[in-house]
């Protein structure tokens, strides 16, 4: 599990460390880590023009500035020409640190420009135009979102095939990883991004995740260390605020069968989903929750879907019975007014019967509707909008419009919002996938392990049907929506292997993935 710690956690943790070190030693470790990443990037020839390597280090007035002037030092000791331009002068008594650490770099021998000066604005961006690699020093978790005008021209100098490497955040992105910056240009989108002992919520969160590129942690002794002692993180009491399930979580949580079980035990999925209009939605949902190994699956639906599901999977059962956990609202057209067939209507009450059970309900898609059959209900329940899904669920329970775009540009606060107004999990589908349990402190999830092919009609209903499975094994809503958002993600890799894939492909891998997960 990887675990992230709001800033203000960190800064605590930090303060913590720095009172049994002597001074400036956290930096030093950090400005060394940070040195040491910079030079094995330049050792790989993608990331290097003919000659000797380039480095063009940019430093803000912080910290973060401080950790890129110092690793500017260290460069330019190693043979690699180092250029360095430095933003935001000092206020008074107030740059010390700033200033040794300029001066370090100086002595060492990077060519050192003052980016407040006007006329060596010309020379920074000459400078930036030659560089192999680029040090995002700018902003780090003390920096507000966005740049401003002097950082951006900076930072629109970058040349597109340079590396860039972002100190413990890419400036310009929220640290708490809650919102998109007002002017989307007005960030730095890294290569890489060096983080020190700790995650922070920015490097996992769904606003901020896809400017921070591959991750590296350089330790810097913030944890415990196995000598006994407890590490400054450990002192602290802190508690992580983002996890992120990797593979190796698989083997731990996954309802696997043993000698005892049948099929009850292993969890019966009743699968309410589909509609004459969309019958290809029920299909895909049942092979979704077939894929993760159930008991048995009930699928209740107009016939000519029952007999389209019957195609794909003659193990389903298709009468009513005992049910350990349902899914429903997938491919649903429960219609309005006088236009509600007789299909739809079934459908419809069938749903309203598993929201008033005390059994397990995953509530996807059309049955997202039925938002105000939640109150009151005790039992375990996940919903699974996306975006534009979760902008209607909270129009309907505040009132008032909510834009698809105003939830794109603060996911977590929104599906939090809706996790508190509904007592339910929400699980909010994208390319970073967020799962939000109601209680507020509960960290939350955040699983990113598709490839993008997967952002195709139909994936959601095999998300769906796969964490049905895992919520009738008995498992928490939380861990059902993040275990099957990383088992989807696999599937989708496998059926995709750097090309587009086709849905029905990835819900035949999910199987396999599973397989391949608890063999590692
Ligand atoms: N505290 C510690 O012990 C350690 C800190 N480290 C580094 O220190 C960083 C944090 O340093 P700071 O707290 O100085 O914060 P920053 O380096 O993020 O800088 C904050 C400064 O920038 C200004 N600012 C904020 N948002 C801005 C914006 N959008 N445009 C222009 N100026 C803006 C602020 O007024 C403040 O002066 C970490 O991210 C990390 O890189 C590391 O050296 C590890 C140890
Ligand atoms: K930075």
């Amino acid at each position: 599990m990887i675990e992230a710690y709001a800033v203000a956690d960190v800064r605590a943790v930090e303060d913590l460390a720095r009172a049994d070190l002597p001074e400036g030693e956290l930096m030093q470790r950090a400005s060394r880590g940070l040195a040491e990443v910079v030079l094995a990037r330049l050792a790989d020839a993608g990331h290097r023009r003919t000659g000797e390597p380039r480095v063009v280090v940019l430093a803000g007035r912080g910290d973060n500035g401080g950790d890129a002037l110092w690793a500017a030092a260290h460069l330019a000791h190693s043979e690699v020409a180092v250029g360095v331009v430095t933003l935001g002068r000092p206020a008074a008594g107030d740059g010390d640190d700033a200033d040794t650490a300029r001066a370090a770099a100086l002595e060492a021998g990077a060519v050192v420009l003052d980016g407040d000066d006007r006329a060596a604005g010309e020379q920074a961006t000459a400078l930036l135009a030659e560089a192999d690699l680029v040090v995002d020093g700018l902003l780090g978790i003390g920096g507000r979102p966005g740049l401003r005008d002097d950082a951006r021209r900076l930072v629109d100098a970058v040349p597109d095939d340079a590396w860039v490497l972002a100190v413990d955040l890419p400036s310009g992105a929220d640290p708490a990883g809650e919102s998109l910056p007002d002017d989307l240009a007005a960030q730095v989108i890294a290569d890489e991004t060096v983080t020190f002992s700790l995650v922070k919520p920015v490097h996992l969160l769904p606003a901020t995740e896809a400017a921070v590129g591959r991750l590296t942690v350089v330790d810097i002794g913030l944890e415990d260390d196995g000598a006994g002692e407890g590490g400054a993180l450990q002192r602290s009491g802190a508690r992580p605020v983002v996890e992120r399930l990797t593979y190796d979580d698989v083997r731990g949580l996954w309802p696997v069968p043993d000698a005892h079980s049948d099929k009850y035990s292993r969890g019966v999925v009743g699968v309410v989903a589909g509609s004459v209009q969309y019958p290809g939605a029920a299909v895909l949902s049942v092979l979704g929750a077939l894929g993760a190994g159930p008991g048995m699956i009930r699928y209740l639906g107009p016939s000519d879907v029952q007999w389209l599901v019957h195609q794909r999977a003659p193990e389903v059962v298709t009468a009513a019975g005992r049910v350990q956990a349902w899914v429903i609202g997938s491919g649903f057209d429960l219609g309005s007014g006088e236009s509600v067939g007789a299909d739809a209507l079934a459908q419809r009450e069938r749903a309203h019967e598993a929201l008033a059970s005390d059994l397990p309900v995953l509530v996807d898609a059309g049955a997202l509707e039925l938002v105000d059959r939640l109150s009151g209900r005790d039992a375990p329940t996940l919903l699974t909008p996306h975006a534009g899904e979760l902008a209607r669920l909270l129009s309907t329970l505040r009132g008032e419009d909510v834009d698809r775009r105003a939830v794109e540009a603060a996911p977590l606060a929104h599906a939090r919002d809706a996790a508190r107004r509904t007592g339910a999990t929400v699980l909010l589908k994208g390319s970073t996938t967020l799962v939000v349990d109601p209680d507020d402190g509960v960290p939350v999830r955040a699983q990113r392990d598709a490839p993008a092919w997967v952002a195709t009609a139909g994936a959601g209903d095999v998300l769906g049907g796969l964490c049905g499975t895992l919520l009738a094994a008995g498992l928490a809503p939380r861990d059902a929506g993040s275990l099957g958002a990383l088992v989807h993600g696999v599937a989708a890799d496998r059926a995709s292997a750097g090309g587009p894939l086709r849905i029905l492909d990835l819900a035949a891998e999910v199987g396999p993935a599973v397989r391949s997960l608890l063999s590692r």
